[in-house]
């Protein structure tokens, strides 16, 4: 039997999508947009308070394209927490303007693949629980998708071995060296949770980087022979002082 590979799990995540409802955001009165503007900075507000707690960690882009408008991703350390969390959202003021576009749930995942150097579990090492309780970066661009591994013919990623997969993951890692300092890459794990396998959460200063990336990707066995792709979501940070220039009508 093939032997699975274990995981290590760490905050939940939440990539929460939105549309405005521009129609009637316009229609609405000053003083309600106002209201509506000032409880999305407030609940803004709580949620870098939770980050400089570090409790968790958020990021707000403007979704480039007509998929959505808005495309939040929420990290908390459990399940329950992102559920307050959104629910608190959609009884805001500001979220009766909003239509769900798109949401995926998740949760920040490392794999090893590796063996454990001088007998040390890796998750007990600091730096393994930073990554798995990270707090994301502010960067100018986003890029998320889902994806799966292939389970069809001779391309079946689960009846390789785990040395196998383990080997193709590390050549996969070794293109995505090549982009250190120029893409950060979030992995979080879906099995169990939502439709797809993973989702890919890439951060950049140019947006350009993400086609690079994801082209030259799609050459590494892992991905060209066992990638599956879902949609892929792209935006624009949305920074706190930068909401009521972006909502103004
Ligand atoms: C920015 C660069 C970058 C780097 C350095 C990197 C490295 C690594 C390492 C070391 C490992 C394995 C161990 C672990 O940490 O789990 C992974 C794992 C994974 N990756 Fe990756 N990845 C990157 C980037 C990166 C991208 C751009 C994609 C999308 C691929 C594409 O074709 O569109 C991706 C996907 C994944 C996935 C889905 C997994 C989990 C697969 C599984 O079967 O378990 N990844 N990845």
């Amino acid at each position: 039997m093939v032997e699975a590979v274990e995981t290590m799990d760490g905050w939940w995540s939440l990539h929460d999508l939105r549309t405005i409802d521009w129609a009637s955001w316009k229609l609405a009165s000053e003083a309600e947009r106002q209201e509506a503007i000032k409880s999305f900075e407030k609940l803004v507000t709580k949620w870098d308070t939770v980050e400089e707690a570090k409790n968790g960690s958020h990021a707000m882009y403007k979704v480039v394209g007509q998929k959505a408008d808005l495309m939040f991703m929420f990290l908390r350390p459990t399940l329950d927490e992102i559920n307050e969390l959104e629910t608190e959202f959609n009884k805001s003021k500001f979220a009766e303007f909003l239509i769900p576009a798109h949401s995926y749930v998740s949760i920040i995942e490392l794999s090893k693949y590796r063996p454990a150097k001088d007998g040390v579990d890796p998750e007990t090492l600091p730096e393994t629980q930073a990554r798995l309780k990270p707090i994301l970066p502010k960067w100018e661009h986003i890029c998320f998708y889902p994806m799966d591994r292939r389970r069809a013919g001779d391309e079946n990623w689960y009846t390789l071995e785990k040395n196998v997969r383990g080997k193709l993951l590390y050549e996969h890692s070794l293109t995505g060296r090549k982009y250190a300092n120029k893409i950060k890459q979030f992995i979080t794990g879906s099995i169990g949770l939502d439709n797809w396998e993973w989702g890919v959460t890439l951060f950049a200063h140019d947006p350009l980087e993400f086609k690079k990336i994801v082209y030259e990707m799609r050459f590494d066995e892992v991905s060209s022979k066992y990638g599956e792709f879902g949609e892929f979501f792209i935006g624009n940070i949305l920074k706190k002082e930068d909401i009521a220039s972006f909502l103004h009508v």
